[in-house]
């Protein structure tokens, strides 16, 4: 019955190359099984069946044996620590039984059978636990007594270099083991052999041998001994033999003993054997005796599982040195060492109580060669009934451990730098080498050319000392440079191939030994530039430390000179504040001065205009600077006003009349004169203060203030330049006249002596304090006054009618108040003596300054425009006139100065 589906594919076909397990079919599957089988019967006809039987039949190519002569190296360079394993053969009387039985798996396995099963096979066959696979891989089955019943569990040690069978001669173990490392030994490589194992497996017979068998020291000893060149010259070198061992006994540790004929204990430090004595060795004889005599030295103690056991670590030294003899050749020294060693049984210390395998013994002798061979011989036991079950298990148990201990040294790698460099070598530069390389090929061409025309070995030798010659050459050139650089000779009996190998050997140390120098020198010239920049650095903190102590002193000497500035500008400021205390006390001493002696004509006020004349304001002077300097001199007379307030409250009285006119003649004309068209007005009015202020003239005649005010003013007004107002002359004058104490007295005094001239009038005087209360309050604080009588006019400037001038009624009203009676002068005055000006006199700014000798100008000076008779007791003039110390008169007069200004101040008088 066909099937209503059939495949979308019939040509896919699936090949399993595993056989499907035996399982039970689900009833699913066993379903669909069938349609499919059915169905695709007729579609797989013409599939073939799976080429089993070919692919079994095809040859597989062998692996090419390894080259066990060479050590295999990777691709860096490293050698792999080559680990090789031998099987020690049954004991001769087990030999029939082991031919019988086929143990040790030499026989050649089948093709299809693996390894584990032939090694299953062979145990089973013959009791062995341990199989040989391959030249590089054993099984190891554990006996039946330690097995699972259930399940054999087998492990498999691969990676050795070489397997040896258990029917393998000393001298295939040497070939291919030991013949690498004895020529190396004699290229000058060091190397070393060491044997591991149980006890009982014969490390010792591998090593040392027997007379019928010799081991691996003798034989060595004879291919080094009979090392011949290919011109048949033997080594010219001497060789030097140590043995010594390392045992170790329960309680006391290890011992080192040396087992030379003269050899003593030895003491450990450092991995380094101390006092190991060396004994030369010219032949072989000569070290195989030496041998045999340390053997016989050798602690042997019995253990339990071999009977002629060595309980202790074996080390025997062969070391190559150069022999002097040759004195024609230069030998470079060799210093390469070949080490054997015969270690200790390794087995589990539970079964032997060996301690042996320890880890000094270990790590002396891994760290005493670079180049190590760890051999491998176990222990096969034999089945021969004699021994019990639990001893071919201990055996088993031992061989797993140790196979697990060996394998860590198969992925152990190292490189022969240790060995290179403790040869010393010829070293070179590696450029020098390079140009030394061409002739040197050239010479080695030629010397192949030579070979094939047939020279002879003593033509060769002598193109080889002449290429030494030239390298020689060379190599002195690079002295200068101080590397140090032996130069390669070559030895008579050194082949072709050895030269060039030391040739490569000596650029490789040059290149190691020029990059050491190169390294060195930088490493000195940074650390010699990080001294010096340490000592830079050293010596720039101690400027900065010192910069910063300057500069710490400096901040402090500013804040002293700061301290000092202030203390000074305080001190100036005092000083000034005393200067002008003094200027004041000065302006009095001047007066004083002056009041000593009559003032001489050109004396004082010529100096004082000269100082003018040195004015810097001259000519530029201008009218705010007068008012400025003006300001100043008012405030500096403060003392003068005082004094004129005491003057108005008749401090005066006393006072000696005089002759201000006399006193104005002789000094003012003076300044008048001096009033020279190039002086303005400022230094003519000044001079004209400075006279007036000075005119302590107590002694002078009487003057009539009339006559100095006019000819002061009229001079004032010639002195007018443009730039001068009339305020400021006026205000000079106001400061001369009404500042001084002396002016006022004068004032009085000319005043009195008009006075004198008008009948029936007193004296002006200055009443008690006690009754000038009145006066006080009109005129205290009035810079400025002059008096009058009814006739006599006395021109007052006050600035406190400038200051009034916005109040003109109270100005007004008071100067109504104080207004006496007045004259056809008066009348005059106060019709132009306004508020705002009482007399307007319009400057005459085109005049010049009159001249000294000119006649006197016609009075300018109003007369007091209001005389304000206050009468404390009702009197009139008259009457005071009659009853003088029963009047009390307060004068107030008007002064009209300028045309611009007008300035009223109140002067109380009072008569008496
Ligand atoms: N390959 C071999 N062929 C013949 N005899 C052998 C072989 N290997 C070992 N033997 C013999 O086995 C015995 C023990 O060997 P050997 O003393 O070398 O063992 P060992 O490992 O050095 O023991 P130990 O560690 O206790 O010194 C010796 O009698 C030795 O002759």
């Amino acid at each position: 019955m066909e099937p209503k589906t059939t495949p979308k594919c019939p040509q896919t076909v699936t090949i399993r190359r595993n056989p499907p397990r035996k399982a039970k079919a689900t009833p699913s599957a066993s379903a669909a099984a069938i349609p499919f089988s059915s169905s695709s019967s007729s579609a797989i006809k013409d599939i073939p069946s799976f080429p089993l039987e070919e692919i079994l039949s095809i040859d597989v190519p062998q692996i090419p044996p390894l080259d066990l002569s060479k050590p295999s190296k990777d691709d860096e360079g490293c050698e792999t620590l080559r680990i090789f394993l031998r099987i020690r053969p049954l004991k001769p009387n087990q030999s029939a039984k082991k031919k019988s039985n086929g143990v040790h798996g030499t026989r050649p396995r089948s093709k299809r059978a693996s390894p584990q099963t032939e090694a299953n096979k062979n145990t089973k066959k013959n009791g062995s636990f341990l199989a040989v696979n391959d030249s590089r891989s054993v099984t190891l089955t554990p006996p039946s007594a330690l097995q699972d019943p259930k399940r054999i569990k087998t492990e498999t040690y691969d990676g050795f270099t070489h397997v040896f069978s258990p029917d393998s001669s000393q001298s295939e173990v040497y070939e291919k083991m030991m013949d690498s490392l004895v020529e190396d030994f004699i290229r000058g490589k060091s190397g070393m052999l060491v044997a591991l194992g149980p006890t009982g497996s014969g490390k010792t017979h591998t090593v040392f041998g027997s007379p019928r068998e010799p081991g691996m020291v003798p034989l060595a000893l004879r291919r080094i001994f009979s090392w011949t060149d290919e011109s048949g010259s033997e080594l010219p070198r001497y060789f030097y033999l140590s043995m010594f061992e390392i045992y170790a006994e329960r309680g006391k540790g290890e011992r080192i003993y040396d087992l030379s004929p003269n050899g003593a204990d030895l003491c450990l430090q450092q991995s380094t054997v101390k006092g190991l004595q060396e004994v030369m060795v010219s032949d072989v004889a000569q070290a195989e005796s030496l041998i045999a005599r340390g053997m016989l030295k050798r602690v042997t103690a019995m253990t339990n599982a071999n009977s002629q056991s060595s309980r202790s670590q074996c080390i025997i030294n062969i070391r190559s040195a150069p022999n002097m003899i040759y004195e024609e050749v230069e030998v470079p020294p060799n210093n390469a060492v070949l080490t054997i060693v015969d270690l200790a049984g390794a087995e589990r210390e539970k079964r032997t109580g060996n301690q042996c395998f320890d880890a000094i013994a270990t790590k002396l002798v891994i760290s005493s060669a670079g180049s190590k061979i760890v051999r491998k011989q176990f222990h096969q036991q034999h089945i021969d009934g004699v021994q019990s079950m639990p001893k071919r298990e201990e055996d088993y148990l031992d061989t797993s451990f140790l196979l697990r201990q060996a394998l860590p040294f198969m992925k152990i790698k190292f490189n022969n730098v240790e060995e290179l460099s403790s040869l010393p070598c010829q070293k070179r530069l590696i450029h020098t080498l390079r140009r030394i390389e061409q002739p040197k090929r050239r010479k080695f061409s030629d010397l192949d050319a030579v070979i094939n025309e047939g020279m002879g070995a003593r033509e060769e030798q002598q193109i080889r000392e002449k290429e030494a010659d030239v390298v020689s050459e060379k190599l002195h050139e690079l002295e200068p440079l101080k590397v140090s650089i032996t130069c390669p000779k070559v030895i008579k009996s050194e082949s072709k191939e050895s030269a060039l190998l030391k040739e490569e050997y000596c650029i490789d140390m040059a290149k190691n030994e020029r990059n050491g120098q190169i390294m060195r020198d930088f490493s000195k010239a940074i650390w010699n530039a990080l001294k010096q920049y340490k000592r830079k650095l050293e010596v720039s903190e101690n400027e900065v430390h010192c910069l910063k102590e300057i500069l710490t002193k400096e901040k402090t000497r500013y804040l002293e000179l700061e301290q000092e500035m202030k203390d000074f500008k305080i001190c100036c400021s005092c000083c000034q504040q005393i200067s002008k205390e003094e200027s004041s006390l000065k302006m009095g001493t001047i007066t004083d001065s002056c009041s000593t002696g009559s003032p001489q004509p050109g004396g004082h006020g010529s100096n004082i205009v000269h100082e003018a004349s040195m004015d810097p304001y001259y000519p530029n002077l201008r009218a705010s600077d007068c008012k400025r300097d003006l300001k100043i001199c008012n405030a500096t007379v403060g003392q003068s006003q005082d004094i004129s307030l005491q003057m108005e409250s008749s401090d005066v009285v006393d006072t000696p009349s005089l002759c201000i006119e006399d006193f104005k003649e002789q000094n003012c004309q003076v300044n008048v004169d001096s009033c020279s068209p190039n002086l303005n007005g400022y230094e003519c009015n000044n001079n004209l203060r400075e006279c007036v202020e000075s005119s302590d003239v107590v002694d002078t005649p009487p003057l009539c203030i009339e006559d100095f005010k006019e000819q002061n003013s009229q001079v004032n007004v010639d002195s007018w330049s443009p730039n001068l107002n009339g305020y400021e002359c006026n205000n000079n004058l106001r400061e001369c006249a009404v500042t001084t104490r002396q002016s006022q007295e004068i004032f009085l005094q000319c005043i009195n002596q008009k006075r004198e001239s008008f009948p029936g009038k007193k004296n002006l005087g200055v009443v008690d304090n006690s009754s000038n209360a009145d006066v006080t309050a009109i005129g205290s604080g009035h810079s400025e006054s002059m008096v009058s009588s009814s006739q006599s006019h006395v021109l007052v400037r006050d600035e406190d009618c400038l200051l009034m001038e916005g109040n003109k009624l109270d100005c007004e009203e008071e100067k109504k108040l104080l207004e006496p009676p007045l004259t056809e002068e008066d009348v005059t005055c106060i019709n132009g003596c306004s508020i705002n000006n009482v007399h307007r006199r319009e400057p005459n700014l085109n005049s010049s300054s009159k001249p000294l000798n000119a006649e006197k100008p016609k009075r300018r000076l109003l007369p007091a425009s209001s005389i304000l008779l206050k009468e404390t007791s009702g009197l009139d003039l008259e009457e005071q006139n009659e009853k003088p110390k029963t009047w009390h008169i307060l004068l107030s007069v008007t002064f009209v100065d300028g045309s611009e200004w007008c300035i009223t101040c109140q002067i109380a008088v009072f008569f008496e």
